[in-house]
Order: C-alpha cells, then sequence, then structure tokens
C-alpha cells in the first residue's frame, strides 16, 4: 500500500515531502523496523517515540507518522494524535479486518478471561473456528502467541485479525481492559457483542477515581456499532451489578442481561453451588437446560451465565452450550488445584482485587470446617487502595492469613507489606516477604483436610522486582513445598 492510501482517512495532516513510497508494514516500535516500513512517533508513558525517528530511519522507514517536525529525509506526515492515526491506519493497512468477524469483547474488573475461555470453547463446540486474545495468550489456529498486554496496542490487534482472518477463523473472543479502552488500543475494532462481567475497585493508580474507571469500562457499550452498521450488535450485561443500568444507558444497541435476579434476560435459577461443582436451570425466554458445572463458586455462575448469553447472541444453541459449559476444562491459575498426594487442598489463584480474593475466600470457607490459609501479597507500582483491602479480606475469612511480596516491581516490598498490614486491625496473620518462604510456611503449616489459597499471581511465571522478571511459579513452589513434608504419606 501506498502512503498516501494509509493515509486516506485521515482528514487533515501535513506532509513534509511530496513523494509517495510503498508501505510494507506499520511499526510503533523502532526496533521492529525493517526497510519499507512506515513509523508512527507515540508519545508514552515512559519514553517518546519521537526520540527514535533517526532510528527508525536509519533502519530503512520510508515514511514517518509523528506530531512534530524532525530533520529526516524520508516524508514526515503531521499529524495532532499519533496514537488515534495509529489505530486508523492499521485498519486500513490491514483491510478493515474486524469486518466479517464476529468479534466479542468482554470487559470488566473480574472474570474476563475465564469468561473468555468458556465463550471459546462454547463457539469451538459449535465447530467454528475460534481466536482468543487476553491475558494468558492469543490463540488461533495452532498457534499460542505470549501476550504482553490483556489487550494489544491497535496495530498489533489489527494485525493479529488479520492473521486470525487469513487463518480461516470466524469467531473472535477477546478481553478488554480498562487501560485499552482508554488509551484507544480497540479504536477501529467493529465489535458485535460487548460484554459486561462487573465492576469493583481496581487500576485507581491510574483511573484515579472509581467514576473514571467505570466511564473507561463504558466506552466499550458507547463505541458499539460506532465503526459499521453491517452486522447486529448486542450488549451483554451483567444485571446484577450495581453498574448494570449506567453500561445500559450509555448504550445505543440492544441488550441482553443475564443474572441470578429475576428480571434479568438470561437467567440461573434453582441454583446449588456445592464441593465439587455448581448447578442452576440456565432460563433465556421460554428455553431452559440444566447445568452441572464443574466450575466452583457462586461467582463461576455469572462467568457461565455471560458466556452462554454471548453464545446465543452469536447463534449457538442452549444444547451445544450445555455441552460445552458441562465439559469445559480448567483455565490456567483460576482456582487451580495443585495435588501431589498430599491430604490437604492447595489451591493457586488469581485474585488480586478486593472483590475477587472475597469471592473465592468465601467460596472456600462455605464449602470447609477445616482450617483456610491465605497467601497474599499486592502488586508494586499499581492501585495502593487494593492493599488494606485486600489484608482485611484476607484475615476475614482465613484461619491465618501469610501476608507476601506479589510483583513488587519498582517498590519497596517491605513497604508495600505495611501497607496491606493496616488494612488487617483484626484477625491472625504473619508476614513473610520472601514469596518461597512463606509458600513453604504454609504448606508446612496445613493438616489434614486444611484449604491453603495461595492467591494474586495464578498462572504468572514470573515475580517482577525493579525491571527483572525472575522465573516464579507458585504451582511449582507449592509442589516442591508438598514434597519436601517427609511426613506425608504418598
Ligand atoms: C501504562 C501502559 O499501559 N503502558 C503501555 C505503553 O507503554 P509505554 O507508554 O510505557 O511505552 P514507552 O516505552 O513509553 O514507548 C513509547 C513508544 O516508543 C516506542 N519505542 C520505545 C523504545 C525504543 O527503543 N523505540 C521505540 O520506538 C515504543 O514502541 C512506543 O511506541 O505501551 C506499550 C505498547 O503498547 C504497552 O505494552 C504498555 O503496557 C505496559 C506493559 C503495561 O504494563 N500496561 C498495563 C498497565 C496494562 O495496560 N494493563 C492492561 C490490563 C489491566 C488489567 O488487568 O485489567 C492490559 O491491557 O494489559
Ligand atoms: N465473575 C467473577 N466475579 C468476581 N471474581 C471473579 C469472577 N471470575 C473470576 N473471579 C476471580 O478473579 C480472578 C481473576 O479472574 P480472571 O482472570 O478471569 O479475571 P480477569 O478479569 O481476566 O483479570 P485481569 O484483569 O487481571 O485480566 C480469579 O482467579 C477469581 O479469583
Ligand atoms: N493485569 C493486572 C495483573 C495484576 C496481577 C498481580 N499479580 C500484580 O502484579 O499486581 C495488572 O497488571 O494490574
Ligand atoms: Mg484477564
Amino acid at each position: 500500500m501506498y502512503l498516501d492510501e494509509c493515509m486516506a482517512g485521515v482528514l487533515a495532516y501535513k506532509k513534509t515531502k511530496a513523494d509517495n513510497p510503498e508501505i510494507t508494514a506499520i511499526e510503533m516500535d523502532s526496533r521492529c523496523v525493517e526497510p519499507g516500513a512506515l513509523f508512527v512517533a507515540i508519545r508514552g508513558f515512559t519514553v517518546d517515540g519521537h526520540n527514535f525517528v533517526h532510528d527508525a530511519v536509519k533502519r530503512g522507514a520510508k515514511a514517518i507518522v509523528a506530531e512534530e517536525y524532525l530533520n529526516v529525509n524520508v516524508p514526515i506526515v503531521i499529524v495532532s494524535d499519533t496514537k488515534r492515526v495509529l489505530a486508523q491506519i492499521s485498519n486500513r493497512f490491514y483491510g478493515r479486518p474486524t469486518h466479517g468477524l464476529n468479534i466479542i469483547g468482554v470487559t470488566g474488573t473480574n472474570g474476563k478471561t475465564t469468561t473468555t475461555h468458556l465463550l471459546d470453547n462454547v463457539l469451538k463446540t459449535d465447530e467454528r473456528k475460534t481466536g482468543l486474545i487476553g491475558t494468558l495468550y492469543t490463540k488461533f489456529a495452532d498457534q499460542v502467541i505470549e501476550a504482553k498486554n490483556t489487550t494489544p496496542e491497535s496495530l498489533l490487534l489489527q494485525r493479529t485479525f488479520s492473521d486470525m482472518k487469513s487463518a480461516g477463523v470466524s469467531d473472535v473472543t477477546m478481553e478488554v481492559s480498562s487501560h485499552a479502552l482508554s488509551l484507544g488500543r480497540v479504536w477501529g475494532t467493529d465489535f458485535n457483542i460487548a460484554v459486561f462481567t462487573n465492576l469493583s475497585t481496581d487500576h485507581l493508580d491510574y483511573h484515579e477515581t472509581m467514576s473514571a474507571y467505570k466511564q473507561a469500562k463504558s466506552l466499550l457499550f458507547s463505541q458499539l456499532g460506532n465503526t459499521y452498521d453491517r452486522e447486529r450488535k448486542v450488549a451483554v450485561i451483567n444485571y446484577d451489578d450495581a453498574s448494570a443500568n449506567y453500561m445500559i444507558e450509555v448504550c445505543a444497541a440492544p441488550v441482553l442481561t443475564y443474572g441470578l435476579q429475576e428480571g434479568a434476560d438470561v437467567r440461573a435459577k434453582h441454583l446449588y453451588a456445592g464441593p465439587t461443582g455448581t448447578y442452576f436451570t440456565l432460563v433465556i425466554g421460554n428455553q431452559t437446560v440444566d447445568l452441572n458445572l464443574k466450575m466452583i463458586g457462586r461467582f463461576s455462575v455469572y462467568n457461565a451465565l455471560a458466556a452462554a448469553a454471548a453464545a446465543y447472541a452469536s447463534g449457538v444453541t442452549l444444547t451445544t452450550i450445555k455441552k460445552s459449559l458441562e465439559s469445559a476444562t480448567p483455565i490456567p491459575g483460576r482456582f487451580e488445584p495443585v495435588e501431589e498426594g498430599q491430604n490437604f487442598a492447595v489451591v493457586v489463584d488469581y485474585a488480586h482485587t478486593p472483590d475477587s480474593l472475597d469471592n473465592i475466600l468465601q467460596t472456600v470457607r462455605d464449602l470447609t470446617d477445616h482450617n483456610v490459609y491465605v497467601v497474599i501479597g499486592c502488586g508494586g507500582d499499581r492501585d495502593r487502595s487494593k492493599r488494606p483491602e485486600m489484608a482485611r479480606i484476607a484475615v476475614e475469612y482465613a484461619d491465618e492469613a501469610i501476608f507476601t511480596s506479589d510483583n513488587p516491581r519498582s517498590e519497596d516490598p517491605v513497604k508495600i507489606l505495611r501497607d496491606m498490614e493496616a488494612g488487617a486491625t483484626e484477625g491472625k496473620y504473619r508476614t513473610i516477604v520472601n514469596r518461597k518462604e512463606a509458600i513453604r510456611y504454609v504448606i508446612d503449616k496445613a493438616d489434614s483436610k486444611d484449604v491453603v489459597v495461595i492467591a494474586g499471581k495464578g498462572h504468572e511465571p514470573y515475580q517482577e522486582v525493579e525491571g527483572n522478571f525472575y522465573d516464579f511459579d507458585d504451582r511449582v513452589e507449592a509442589k516442591k513445598a508438598i514434597e519436601a513434608r517427609s511426613d506425608l504419606a504418598r
């Protein structure tokens, strides 16, 4: 594609040279530039992409999109907002890849990864070729691509959609983070279905207030259908969440609500949440079907309902929905049991918000009369308001909570722990800064039938300390600690 064609949808720009070179790739990272590329300079949180324009030209960039004039010998297209233009030209360069794909975006504080996995599985059971984008990876055809972000930047996203389309994918399920919505990573993505799981405290380091956070989440619904109007749009909203009405009000598309309360369009009735699974009757209009899920906890029913509602809106039958949800396989790091033949339960879970920790610990507490222990830390360089709250919840439910490090990032781990301790005014806790030692301590302590919950890091295979990523996996550490217990007859 030639430069002028790339820029065709952008209304106002200045070009420093009349040349119209052929563009073979778009890049936003100078380190990825190869001869023929168009380099788009983005002002980031850490560095300014404009500082790398000369590098990009040295590597063979044929043109630059920037917010200011720079002295280089290739044409510069000067625009007022390179991020917005990046989304526009990526969409154009890759041939508007979302058009013709059934794109389902899932947003909300908790449950996105779980819901997208359940939904992807339902769509596969319906014999569709699917793509999945989220925290764990991007997955389609036989490819599994490591994820840097839950929702990738617009350029990578449009490229991924294009690759998926070329591989014959028809349905894409993706997590849409509040950061992505606020930073325009999904501009130009033509969602067919937008799903809202729930809203609770998180990411206030970035959004600052709950109302700004809620507003960011709501963009998925207010923007639904703003790209093309050729396909049916549906918003799938958790009716029982306090922010449901807000999401419904900002959305012009038809709404399908789900929940446990009467009035929800897609409803779970006769719910029983037991120690090995959950059972309920799924009701959609006049149709009903009994479901017997292996997932534990009331919150899991919401994820299943969200997946069922979005699948239903995509034309999947209740029979297929039932078949798929009942056979759903566990998701890495989401209530994942560690089983080494020990006589107590160990569960690794990604609860890293007050609401998710509350859900998971309440579920465990309701299912056992034995001791419950929880290992929990809070991430550095992230919402500090979560810290005392998570600690308070941990001591409320656990017989003993062990406060430890999560990913300290650039912060002093001891200071993070002091912030947590401020919330633990009642209840029993112990602080062990080293996560490996914290896991070892709790596993040494566990007795027959007790439950150990290791929360916060789930699937993460690393611990991030001062910019370095060290190998660390809660599941591996728990296994090692169990193996080290010589008293366990196995
Ligand atoms: C705060 C934030 O969102 N940061 C994102 C942002 O990074 P940044 O602004 O720091 O980028 P930067 O390093 O300043 O670089 C600016 C520009 O210069 C370019 N550059 C840089 C260096 C160089 O040598 N050459 C060059 O061209 C970069 O490619 C970029 O275009 O742009 C990057 C590229 O898109 C993102 O990967 C990065 O996400 C970081 C890793 C991150 O941790 N983000 C979190 C907060 C996040 O977005 N999380 C949500 C999930 C939250 C949830 O769980 O709900 C997510 O969707 O991932
Ligand atoms: N519907 C839900 N409501 C509340 N908590 C949930 C729900 N579903 C899952 N959880 C809890 O939240 C944790 C994270 O779940 P999941 O990874 O599905 O959420 P996410 O929204 O993708 O998170 P992230 O924003 O970090 O990507 C789980 O390990 C579990 O403890
Ligand atoms: N996507 C979330 C993940 C948090 C996971 C937790 N382990 C932490 O590091 O705080 C974030 O970046 O805020
Ligand atoms: Mg996720």
